[in-house]
């Protein structure tokens, strides 16, 4: 079974300002979306993420290069075979007046219906579907311009799975969520893509999220060029690092997390284990201090517990001192940090 839904090859993306000025903004691009697959397209702002994705989803013309859709030349198909096939959620809020969470969502099945928009039975089956499908049934009745982002976003990407495309385009879904929102959306669309079997390709800024739920990972780096594989293995071959050193983050193989170019102060031991040494040690390296385990460094703490609290047994110089917060501790450590080596 060909598992293939969207194909590019040799795609160049990009402006064309005049006949003669074009912007190319990446080139090259062969790549393939298969079924049941989440993808997330990861890089950072102005690199190409949404000229891709409109690309993709045919409706700015490439500079170069085919996109097809199950086979089919995607500037070629018909609008409403298009929207059969291909649904595309945008960052911008919609403006949609007054209508119903339950209309928005009906107006995913607008390629299927008669010109006045007439709903069947089968119809409205596939909207309660949808509706229930990304958990909004609570909010089906409700106008969606009193729904919180959060909820619009659902009722879109409700409104999405009513076209019952193959594949769905998603421009930066989390944007303006708090964090248990982004999961929760992430995590629905990957079942959501398990379920159905299509695909999906959502751009986003959330790297821990996409790393920890994509199948896939694309990253467009700076002068266009695309990596793609398992998060896993853009990690292994060094793509990741490479991609956001640049942009002032660090990413830590070993743990999988990023973290910010912090100026170098000093050398800290730290003694113990467990988990609150491990928060002291997070705690001083945001400080910009280099953690060892060598007790016999000018500068020494101590992770002490008792029954009724935690400290932290400071021996700096020879003298002793406890600190009775992180945050003590490390204004203690800002005043010395000039003088330790
Ligand atoms: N209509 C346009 N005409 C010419 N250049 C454009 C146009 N729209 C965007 N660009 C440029 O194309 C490049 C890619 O923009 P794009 O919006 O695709 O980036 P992005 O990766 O989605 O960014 P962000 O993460 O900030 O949303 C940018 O340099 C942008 O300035």
């Amino acid at each position: 079974m060909n598992d293939v839904i969207l194909h590019t090859s040799n795609l160049t993306i990009g402006y064309k300002r005049s006949r003669r000025a074009t912007r190319i903004v990446a080139s090259d691009i062969s790549a393939s979306l298969n079924t049941g697959e989440l993808v997330c397209l990861l890089g950072a702002n102005g690199v190409g993420k949404s000229t891709l994705l409109r690309t993709l989803a045919g409706i700015q013309p490439p500079i170069k290069g085919k996109v097809q859709l199950q086979g089919k030349d995607i500037y070629k198909l018909a609008p409403q075979e298009l929207a059969k096939r291909l649904s595309l959620i945008l960052t911008e809020k919609v403006e949609v007046g007054i209508l119903s969470a339950y209309a928005l969502v009906a107006m995913g099945r607008y390629p299927y219906t008669d010109w006045w928009g007439k709903l069947t039975s089968k119809d409205e089956k596939i909207v309660k579907w949808a509706i229930e499908s990304v958990g909004a049934t609570d909010l089906a009745k409700r106008n969606v311009s009193e729904l919180s982002d959060g909820e619009r976003q659902k009722i879109m990407i409700a409104r999405a799975l009513a076209q019952e495309p193959v594949l769905m385009l998603l421009d930066e879904p989390t944007a303006f969520l708090d964090l248990p929102r982004r999961v929760e959306i992430m995590q629905l669309l990957r079942c959501l893509v398990r379920e159905t079997n299509q695909a999906i390709l959502l751009s986003t800024h959330d790297l821990d999220l996409a790393l920890r739920l994509a199948d896939k990972v694309w990253l467009l780096t700076e002068g266009g060029f695309l990596h793609i594989g398992a998060p896993e293995d853009l990690v292994l071959t060094g793509v990741f690092t490479e991609a956001f050193q640049s942009e002032g983050v660090e990413f830590d193989v070993y743990t999988g997390e990023f973290h910010l170019h912090t100026p170098i102060r000093g050398k800290v031991s730290l003694l113990g284990e467990g988990m609150k040494v491990m928060w002291t040690k997070r705690g001083l390296q945001r400080a910009g201090f280099v953690v060892v385990s060598d007790s016999n460094s000018q500068l020494c703490i101590e992770v002490i517990s008792t029954s009724e609290k935690v400290f932290w047994q400071v021996r700096y110089n020879g003298a002793v001192s406890e600190q009775n917060s992180m945050y003590e501790l490390i204004r203690f450590l800002n005043k010395v940090a000039p003088l330790v080596r």
